[in-house]
């Protein structure tokens, strides 16, 4: 076999592993369902390092190799987002919720319906992908200008370097430490003597605003995407459409939403959702509920601050049991 042969074999089998570790993390990661064992994974991952040593003018930009970068950032650039990251207006009890629902039928109509969401207790991120490749990735910011975080959201193995289908999309969404991570994370610094992180909300924020993305890499973050914007020739005209469509371009969604068309069925998911909060593998600090159509979304519009087609129920705050110890009580 000639030098030539053996070159455009081996420079096929990087094409050929790149997207079949691709497809393997979009089954674990986007759509929670392991196809192949971690083993078997690892084996072809270090075949696809090997071959990249060889041929390095042959790795492909969406190689799962290329997630970690060497190059530690000064500093972080700004990104204008393409559409303001607006932030949802909060009901803190039922009454709050039904004023809501009672606002959004008068304005549309009985035939509305609603789509119910946990409210992730991370960070906002925005995503830009261009004719289906990983480009760009920002904070919300102040909803208008937010900060460059392309090199640590790449490390994140649930967001795809390569969409399934080759369109030019944004999506949104909130990146998340899971509970356990945080709690790993937090004994690991108290072991360091470094000071713990709050709560796993601070914990994903200061892990996402690293110049070094070799640390965001460490830090077993997480994203749950919920939204985005996209020309209206995709086939993605409501929230349900987006929560089917999305998986199937490789994005990950959070399975938990539900479509409700009445304030009881609101009411009994929020009840259903605040009973299952402690049981979920990340935090929540509310529910949010849409308009699901997203014409009738355009019908109520918006403040100038949030969307007037969505609210945050908040939980209330966890009172967290604070025993008092040793306090000299001077009578
Ligand atoms: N934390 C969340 O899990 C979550 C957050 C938002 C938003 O912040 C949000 C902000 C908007 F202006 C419009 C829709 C939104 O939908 C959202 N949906 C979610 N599931």
């Amino acid at each position: 076999m000639t030098k030539d042969n053996q070159q455009s074999i081996d420079v096929a089998r990087i094409e050929a592993l790149t997207h079949l570790l691709n497809d393997y993390a979009y089954q674990y990661y986007a759509l929670d369902n392991p196809t192949i064992s971690d083993t078997e994974y690892d084996k072809l991952y270090r075949e696809l390092q090997d071959l990249e040593a060889k041929y390095p003018t042959f790795i492909q930009a969406e190689s799962p190799t290329q997630r970690v970068g060497d190059a530690v950032s000064e500093a972080f650039t700004k990104v204008t987002h393409s559409q303001p990251m607006m932030s949802l207006g909060n009901a803190f009890n039922f009454e709050e919720v039904a004023k809501f629902v009672a606002d959004a039928k008068k304005n549309v109509g009985e035939h509305i319906r609603f789509v119910c969401e946990l409210k992730i207790d991370g960070l906002s991120v925005a995503i830009q992908y261009e004719n289906g490749r990983y480009v760009r990735a920002a904070t919300r910011g102040d909803g208008v200008v937010g900060e460059d975080i392309t090199n640590n959201v790449r490390t994140i193995k649930s967001v795809p370097m390569k969409l399934r289908q080759d369109i030019d999309i944004e999506v949104r969404g909130e990146i998340y430490m899971p509970k356990d991570a945080f709690l790993a994370l937090n004994e690991k610094r108290e072991e360091a003597g470094l000071p713990t992180f709050a709560n796993p909300r601070n914990s994903a924020a200061g892990s996402i605003r690293q110049l070094d993305s070799k640390v965001t890499a460490s830090r077993n973050l997480n994203i749950f995407l919920y939204s985005g914007v996209f020309s209206d020739q995709l086939p993605i005209k409501s929230q349900q459409d987006l929560f089917q469509h999305f998986p199937d371009y490789g994005l990950r969604v959070n399975p938990l939403t539900r479509v409700c068309e009445t304030f009881e069925e609101i009411q009994a998911y929020i009840e259903e959702m605040t009973a299952k909060r402690h049981e979920l593998s990340y935090g929540i600090d509310g529910i949010v509920i849409k308009v699901d159509d997203f014409s009738d979304q355009e019908t109520l519009g918006y403040t100038v601050k949030a969307p007037k087609w969505a609210i945050a129920y908040k939980f209330q705050a966890e009172e967290v049991e604070t025993t008092i110890h040793d306090i000299e009580w001077t009578v």
